[in-house]
């Protein structure tokens, strides 16, 4: 049954924005905002977002604007599904048009490249005062859109928030926890996408399942060191945020991360993968980031070490997994 009294604004028509607001505009008024004009005629006229989620009917209820003021003047919740390097600016727009009581949802899987900043952070820098969360987990959009069966993530302090934030995006074929560990869920969404990037590499050198499942292993140890070292509880890491995440991720082939990894493993140059997507791989741009992180709380990180090295300094995907298996022996648990 519809619960017209919360109204959602999704701020960002790509893939996972497009599809979390067809999500909730099921359950209750949601208004989806796109940047380009052109894009919000062609929503309106056929019902598809062509660009991100060709072949995928929208839901009747859901609107779509490229005003900022209409669709965030009248939200209730606020969801930002904008990329990480560009988020502070929309963020910065929304800030002039949202209401002072109204909590913040971003859906972004990065860190801000300068300031090493979560989106959360981000969210309280622009709009402070804000309760600010996330939405995160094992959901690679078309197959969410398709309504097959999986679960995610809601993480936000304020429990009767996230009960609400739960309800209005369930579904029938996606079950919606909640966490209280925002830093610990945000942190995971980052570091999957990196140890995806790598997981991309190892298939691109037509290396096996034993050598993918070490790999997500082990990127689960380095993302659980960093995560708890910024505070997040060790056992969101087992759950859909990490461990959940981490194994989607790394083992399919609709991830744009994993699919650069792959590319990256065949022998194609970081600028020639990128060119010729018109989508996001986050991991990408947040390896550095990552890293300088993992420097600034004192913990080893090397997957990403090597990743970092070869999206951002020339190195081969062979030459990085050389240097990660001359590692000097270890216990499992360092
Ligand atoms: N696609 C997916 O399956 C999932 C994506 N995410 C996360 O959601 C976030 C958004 O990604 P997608 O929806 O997949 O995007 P996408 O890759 O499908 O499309 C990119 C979107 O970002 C917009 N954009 C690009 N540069 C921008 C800028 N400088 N300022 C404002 N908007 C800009 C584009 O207009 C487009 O709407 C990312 O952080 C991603 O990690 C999270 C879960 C699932
Ligand atoms: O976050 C995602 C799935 O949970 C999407 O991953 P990619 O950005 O690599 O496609």
């Amino acid at each position: 049954m519809r619960a017209p009294e919360i109204r959602v604004a999704v701020i960002g028509a790509g893939s996972w924005g497009t599809t979390v607001a067809s999500l909730a505009a099921v359950n209750t008024p949601t208004t989806l905002w796109a940047r380009r004009g052109d894009l919000v005629e062609t929503m309106r006229s056929t019902r598809e977002n062509p660009d991100y989620l060709a072949g995928f009917r929208l839901p009747d209820e859901l609107e779509v604007t490229d005003s900022m003021e209409e669709a965030v003047g009248s939200a209730d919740v606020l969801v930002m599904a904008v990329p990480s390097h560009g988020f502070r600016d929309i963020a910065a727009e929304a800030a002039g048009s949202i209401r002072p009581w109204v909590p913040v949802v971003s859906l972004s899987k990065g860190l801000e490249r300068d300031t090493l900043k979560r989106m959360t952070e981000i969210i309280g820098d622009e709009m402070p005062g804000r309760p600010a969360g996330l939405m995160t987990g094992p959901n690679l959009a078309k197959e969410i859109m398709a309504g097959q069966p999986a679960a995610s993530v809601v993480a936000i302090p304020d429990s009767t928030i996230a009960v609400e934030l739960q309800r209005i995006l369930s579904q029938p074929s996606l079950r919606v926890y909640t966490n209280p560990d925002v830093v610990g869920c945000e942190v995971a969404g980052v570091v999957k996408n990196v140890i995806a990037i790598a997981a991309g590499m190892i298939e691109g050198m037509e290396f096996g399942d034993n050598s993918r499942a070490t790999l997500i292993t082990r990127g689960l140890a380095e993302m659980s060191r960093l995560g708890v070292a910024m505070g997040g509880d060790p056992y969101t890491f087992a759950g859909l945020a990490g461990m959940g995440d981490l194994i989607a991720t790394c083992s399919s082939s609709q991830s744009r991360n994993n699919s650069v990894g792959l590319q990256l493993g065949r022998g194609k140059s970081i600028e020639e993968i990128l060119d010729s997507m018109n989508m996001v791989a986050e991991g990408v741009k947040s390896s550095p980031s990552v890293l300088e992180l993992a420097r600034r709380y004192g913990v080893e990180m090397p997957i990403t070490e090597q990743v970092v090295a070869v999206c951002h300094e020339g190195r081969s995907a062979r030459d990085a997994l050389a240097a990660v298996m001359a590692r000097s022996n270890k216990s499992e648990f360092d």
